[in-house]
């Protein structure tokens, strides 16, 4: 029984196999065509209150590079914006392409992204994350849009220069004092639809809120979060690129606005 992941055998076309949530009518991610999106005038900002000691570790599991957060108490939270209540935020990690042009998961006007940045919360009032999977407004994601281009954003640097630390799958290295806020763009501007994990179990517990303005890196960041590898140490070297899920059906669901 091979574990999910991006590989022909085992990627997303085969993810329904084991998680049957996988073909459910509000997957993530999807296209944004802004010709029918709906402006709501009623959206509130979003705020984000993150606490730089709440930071633990990064790792990559074989699949992304994650960022661990402590969660067990409303240390950095997540408010407004489509959201009711603060959502606690858990881990940070990234999709991205094997080339600068594809990576990220959601497309925006037939435009892909070098990579996809997701900061995931989940709703307290549901005991815990597992529990919070279970309801659908269990789980809040910020989505991040990252592009090549000239300018790169310096705060993406300290996540690329601990990539060396966790080469392989499995590797994990401390990531502390580290306040995830300083990743967002200038526009608060965002997209929200209701839809899923992009990976499984796919459950549709997810608030989407994605933002408008991409954040730039440089080709050679690019270059460094290829650098790592699926495989486990002594095993044969598998990169780890392409880890993003394809297009899922938008089943008549209204993506909103919180810009004209
Ligand atoms: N790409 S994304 O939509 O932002 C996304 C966010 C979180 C997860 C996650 O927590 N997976 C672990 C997990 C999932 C379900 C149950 C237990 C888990 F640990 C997966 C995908
Ligand atoms: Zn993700």
């Amino acid at each position: 029984q091979s574990v999910w992941g991006y590989d022909r055998d085992n990627g997303p076309d085969r993810w329904h196999e084991n998680y049957p949530m996988a073909k459910g009518d509000k997957q993530s991610p999807i296209e944004i065509n802004s010709k029918d999106v709906r402006h709501d005038t009623s959206l509130a900002p979003w705020h984000a209150s993150y606490d730089p000691g709440a930071a633990k570790t990064i790792l990559n599991n074989g699949r992304t590079c994650r960022v661990v957060f402590d969660d067990t108490f409303d240390r950095s939270v997540l408010r407004g914006g489509p959201l009711t209540g603060a959502y606690r935020l858990r881990q940070l990690h990234l999709h991205w392409g094997s080339s600068d042009d594809h990576g990220s998961e959601h497309v925006i006007d037939g435009v892909k992204y070098a990579a996809e940045l997701h900061m995931v919360h989940w709703n307290p009032k549901h005991g815990n994350f597992a529990g919070a999977l279970k309801q659908p407004d269990g789980v809040a994601v910020v989505g991040i849009l990252l592009k090549v281009g000239k300018t790169p954003k310096p705060e993406m640097k300290r996540i690329l220069e601990e990539i060396d630390n966790i080469k392989t799958k499995g590797k994990e290295a401390p990531f502390q004092h580290f306040d995830p806020s300083i990743l967002f763009p200038k526009s608060r501007d965002y997209w929200t639809y209701h839809g899923s994990f992009t990976t499984p179990p796919c459950e549709e517990c997810i608030t989407w809120i994605l933002l408008r303005e991409p954040i730039e890196v440089s080709s050679d960041q690019m270059a460094k979060l290829r650098s790592l590898s699926k495989n486990g140490e002594n095993e044969p070297v598998n990169p780890l690129v392409d880890n993003w899920r394809p297009l899922q059906p938008v089943k008549g669901r209204i993506v909103r606005a919180s810009f004209k």
